[in-house]
């Protein structure tokens, strides 16, 4: 059942107590919960508001960063940035991120799941041990058009999962002009039929978790089919601000315990679960809550004034995302979504035709076509910075991008003329490091969020690669007469110097943070490879965090294949037992 607050609950008995209900938090509760005899219980801090109109329209995404549905973080300053403050968005509603985000679908590459495998010293996170839980999380569905998909994707490499997925619904004109390209100069970018197939590398059109012309989150997939059993309980409005050790065994904590509340001065109530307690609150959030708990840096934490309950310093550290920019250009042309954004009237009509049947211009999610694309002679690029190539290897980009028949850019909006291409450029191997730490020892102040992003030379000179290569994929034959000038202040950024000046201007985050409470072998990792807190009992980390590479893709996909393992994991322990 789902209740509003914690009240109803606190007299009844939990086998696993999950905390958030994003996209790990959502597979875990969906997935335990198919066993009867499993009681679980899944507290979320944000609203259960997740059928909103503005989520389920594809289209309005780009409003949700900000809103209600937001938790709002800014980072501290960014080095990288010229010491500018950015905002980070993470979902604050049932489905988490994934009701708030651009509803790209990437699964990550072998080679990434093999890096992964590598550093863990767990075979079971090899892309070959892992393929099942791979091809078993999405299902292909018809594009909201229904027109033939043939050619767009490959259907060997996909199979008929819980999370529905669909190509892009609702034709562009710049659509061939892309896929020209790639036949124009296949060295550079070459044609890739399925970028989901394990190799990324090229240009493939986007797949992205819509259906039928709706997002798909984890809540209106794993969570919507799972609410009517008698053994899941959701939760929300309420906040986990703590996870309690109940006793030990050995000299480990037993971390069975949840502390919960509604605010900041509301009432704390406990609960205990009898088998574990898993954390799926995000890569910001799940290392917040353990150091709350005095799991972390010991040193970091009695500055806080919190008593250290196990030193684990690898807690908050190895925070991984991808910067990204924007580059437009002016067309020949005023076929453009840059219409919907300027006309009130225009846009009342495909919000009417949006509701009538889910189709039109409001199906899109973001970007039409997506480029996974490696630096030309990356070997010799790498070593003249003096570093080694950073990505997972052959199958894995340096660098994407995103393509949009229409304006974009990070600091800039729509001016009142013109009509634009734009392309969303992110690197997406990164070198940087950041972390979470806490500003206070106060559950409802948020922690010191330092992304790092472009916080070193390779990645900034990845990005550099990316914008010259945006711009070599625009001036190809195909279109000739359609790309005019450049558009803003990148059009007078050539030289090394002025496009790192521009990027660190003008870059932003993707949304892709992870790796802050990373799975890894000694003290650069937090969690065993079965996603067990080192040091603990009875506490799982199963989100994004536990990440120990990010993936050279969008972040939500992984993070499902991670949960769907992890689950079978938890169900084998449970055998085992
Ligand atoms: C604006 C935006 C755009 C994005 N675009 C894409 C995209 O196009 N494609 C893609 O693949 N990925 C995208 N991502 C990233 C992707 O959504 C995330 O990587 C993925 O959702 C991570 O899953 P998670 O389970 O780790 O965390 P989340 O999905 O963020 O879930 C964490 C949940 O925990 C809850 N929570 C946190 N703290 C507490 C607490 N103390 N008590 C109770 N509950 C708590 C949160 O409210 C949230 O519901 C985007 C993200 C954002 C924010």
């Amino acid at each position: 059942a789902l209740f509003d607050g914690p009240v109803e609950v606190l007299n009844r008995t939990y086998d696993f107590i999950i905390v958030g209900a994003g996209a790990g938090g959502g597979v875990m509760a969906s997935r335990l919960s198919e066993d009867p005899r499993i009681r679980v219980l899944l507290v979320e801090a944000g609203g259960s508001d997740f059928l909103n109109l503005n989520l389920s329209v594809p289209g309005f995404a780009p409003s949700l960063p900000g809103s209600q549905f937001d938790w709002n973080f800014t980072t501290v300053p960014q080095a990288g940035l010229n010491d500018r403050v950015i905002n980070y968005p993470r979902g604050f509603v049932l489905g988490g991120s994934t009701s708030i985000n651009q509803m790209a679908f990437n699964r990550g590459t072998k080679d990434d799941y093999d890096r992964w495998a590598r550093v863990t010293g767990d075979d079971g996170w090899s892309w070959d041990k892992l393929y099942p839980f791979v091809k078993g999380l999405d299902r292909i569905t018809p594009p909201a058009d229904h027109h033939n998909t043939t050619g767009e994707f490959d259907p060997e490499v996909h199979d008929h999962g819980l999370l529905p997925v669909s190509l892009t619904g609702f034709p562009l004109p710049t659509d061939d002009m892309v896929i020209e390209t790639t036949a124009q100069l296949p060295d550079q970018f070459p044609f890739n039929l399925d970028c989901n197939s394990g190799d990324a590398v090229g240009v493939s059109w986007s797949q992205s978790t819509i259906l039928r012309g709706h997002r798909v989150s984890s809540a209106t997939s794993y969570l919507a089919w799972s609410f009517n059993r008698s053994n899941l309980d959701v939760v929300v409005n309420t906040h986990v601000t703590k996870v309690l050790p109940v006793g030990f065994e050995g000299n480990q904590p037993v971390m069975r315990g949840v502390q919960l509340s509604q605010s900041a001065d509301g009432l704390t109530h406990t609960l205990t679960a009898t088998k574990e307690v898993i954390l799926c609150a995000g890569a910001v959030k799940t290392p917040h809550i353990l150091m709350l708990s005095g799991i972390g840096d010991a040193a970091h934490l009695s500055s806080m004034g919190i008593k250290p309950l196990v030193d684990l310093p690898a807690v908050g550290q190895n925070l991984q995302d991808h910067p990204y920019l924007r580059l437009a250009w002016f067309v020949n042309s005023t076929n453009t979504l840059d219409n919907i954004a300027r006309n009130a009237t225009l846009a009342a009509q495909v919000l009417a035709q949006w509701q009538a049947n889910g189709t039109g211009p409001l199906s899109l999610g973001g970007g039409t076509q997506r480029g996974f694309l490696r630096i030309n002679d990356s070997d010799s690029f790498f070593a003249s910075l003096g570093t080694s190539d950073p990505s997972a290897g052959p199958t894995s980009a340096h660098y994407e991008f995103i393509t949009r028949n229409g304006f974009g850019a990070t600091r800039l909006s729509l001016p009142a003329e013109g009509h634009f291409f734009s392309l969303t450029i992110a690197v997406i191997s990164p070198t940087a490091r950041g972390n979470i730490t806490l500003a206070s020892p106060n559950p409802f102040d948020a922690p010191l969020i330092n992304p790092n992003l472009l916080g070193t030379p390779t990645d900034l000179a990845i990005m550099r690669s990316a914008i010259r290569a945006a711009r070599a994929f625009v001036a190809a034959p195909a279109w000739a007469g359609y790309i005019l000038d450049e558009f803003g202040p990148s059009a007078n950024a050539h030289t090394n110097a002025e496009l790192d000046a521009y990027s660190r201007e003008n870059a932003d985050t993707i949304d892709h943070p992870v790796g802050s409470v990373a799975m890894g072998k000694g003290e650069k990792g937090a969690l065993e490879p079965d996603l067990r807190v080192k040091g603990t009992v009875g506490l799982r980390v199963v989100d994004a965090s536990a990440f120990p590479f990010i993936i050279s893709g969008h972040t939500q996909g992984p993070t499902y294949i991670l949960a769907e393992r992890a689950a079978a994991l938890v169900r084998d322990s449970l055998d085992k037992a």
